[in-house]
């Protein structure tokens, strides 16, 4: 192990990178909270200034995936579609089995420019997670309770409201599986599939058909296209949070398809069956992915870009350095009430913070998907 690599695996590394982010974070909500006067005056301006603050929070963490872990991704597209990435309004479709799939979203949101104004169909219970949380209600997130009969008219609404949004470049992320992949909500999916006359998937869960349509229904004619796609990373890796953390480097492969928005059926049912359809195609790139360790199609990847290192360095230096002078002081006083203080408190954040990171964590994943009344339902 080199200098380096012992260097990112050591705990103190971690703590001052999750201060960094803690604090920026905070300082970032709180003018987000003193642009709210704005969104009377002009909402595009607000909204404006708000996708540049979102950029300040999330490409912290793209760039400890990117610059710190050294995370490789690369993208398999049709280089006719390429081009058109970032520059046009469009609907993700992502499958949801890995704890840093949403970072590798951001991370390509981040090479083609739009990481500040990408979307996503969050459950509820986000909306809490401090710093990203509170950004995102900033940034007109659209969550959902996974309840229908309340979603219905609330995603609708929030979708609704995008349709003016002034940075036409943004992405909007569909888990269409609703959940992330266990085994156990495997197998309880594929009993509804089989209930429901579906073909088995093998690599997916079965996907939620409602939240498609009703995003598919409010975005025509403002979002220009479906990104079908699909994620998966090298050699069996399993990535986590804590992985990026300590320096430890994956290599993501992302396969995009463009499929025109014209092209998904207006009908309810008919849009439903389009969806499955889709995702029967989308296990099978990852079996061809299982078997041959790549996706169809030729390799178009982005580079890496500077500007969320310049970011992070940025407000590296400006929480950094006032904590340089405050330990300081508190070490030069020798007063031990004070450092004990200090010790609680640096003890209660870190706690905080690995409760943040075990948002991500697979093995904390909800219930949803295999209650009881999953099957009920049908
Ligand atoms: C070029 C570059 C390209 C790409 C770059 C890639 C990506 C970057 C893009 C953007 C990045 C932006 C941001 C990313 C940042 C962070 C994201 C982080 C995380 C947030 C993710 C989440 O929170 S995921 C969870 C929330 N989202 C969803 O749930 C979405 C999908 N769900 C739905 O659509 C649902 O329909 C619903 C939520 C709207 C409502 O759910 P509800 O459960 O109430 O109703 P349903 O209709 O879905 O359920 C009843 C029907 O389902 C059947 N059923 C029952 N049990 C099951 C089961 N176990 N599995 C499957 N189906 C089941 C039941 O039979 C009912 O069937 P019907 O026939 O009646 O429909
Ligand atoms: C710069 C370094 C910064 C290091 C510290 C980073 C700390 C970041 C902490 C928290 C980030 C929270 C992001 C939350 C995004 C989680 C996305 C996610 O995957 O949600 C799960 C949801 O889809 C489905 O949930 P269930 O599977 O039903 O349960």
């Amino acid at each position: 192990m080199g200098l380096l690599q012992f260097l990112k695996s050591q705990f103190l590394c971690h703590l001052i990178m999750c201060y960094v982010f803690l604090v920026s974070g905070l300082i970032v909500n709180l003018i987000q909270i003193c642009t709210l006067p704005l969104w009377l005056v002009s909402k595009q301006l607000a909204r404006k200034i708000n996708i540049r603050l979102a950029y300040c929070i999330a490409s912290q963490m793209v760039a400890a995936l990117e610059w710190w872990s050294g995370t490789e991704c690369t993208l398999y597209t049709d280089p006719k579609s390429y081009p058109l990435y970032g520059k046009e309004n469009a609907v993700v479709i992502l499958n949801h089995s890995f704890e840093i799939d949403f970072l590798c979203g951001w991370t390509f949101c981040e090479r083609f420019g739009v990481l500040g104004s990408s979307k996503v169909l969050a459950k509820k219970e986000l909306a809490y997670v401090p710093v990203i949380g509170w950004m995102w209600y900033f940034l007109e997130i659209v969550f959902c309770k996974r309840k229908w009969e309340e979603d219905r008219t609330t995603v609708a609404q929030s979708l609704q409201k995008l349709r003016d949004y002034p940075e036409n470049y943004w992405k909007f992320l569909l888990y269409c599986e609703g959940t992330r992949f266990t085994p156990k909500k495997h197998q309880f999916s594929m009993q509804v599939a089989e209930s429901k006359g579906l073909p088995k998937l093998k690599y997916h869960l079965l996907p939620r058909t409602k939240g498609f349509y009703v995003t598919v229904q409010n975005l025509r004619g403002t979002a220009a296209a479906i990104y079908d796609s699909t994620l998966n990373f090298r050699n069996n890796e399993v990535p986590t949070l804590l992985g990026i953390l300590n320096g430890k480097k994956y290599h993501a492969d992302l396969y995009v398809r463009r499929i025109p928005l014209e092209s998904v059926p207006e009908d309810e049912a008919e849009c439903a069956a389009w969806l499955h359809k889709l995702y029967q195609e989308k296990d099978g790139f990852q079996e061809q992915y299982a078997q041959t360790g790549r996706f169809p199609g030729p390799i178009v990847s982005p580079p890496r870009r500077p500007w969320s290192l310049i970011n992070w360095l940025f407000w590296s230096c400006v929480v950094l350095y006032p904590l340089g002078l405050l330990i300081a002081q508190l070490l030069s006083s020798g007063a031990v009430l004070t450092i004990a203080a200090a010790v609680v408190v640096c003890s209660a954040v870190s706690m905080g913070m690995r409760w943040m990171i075990g948002q991500t964590e697979i093995d904390k994943s909800s219930n949803y998907g295999i209650k009881a009344t999953a099957l009920n339902n049908n």
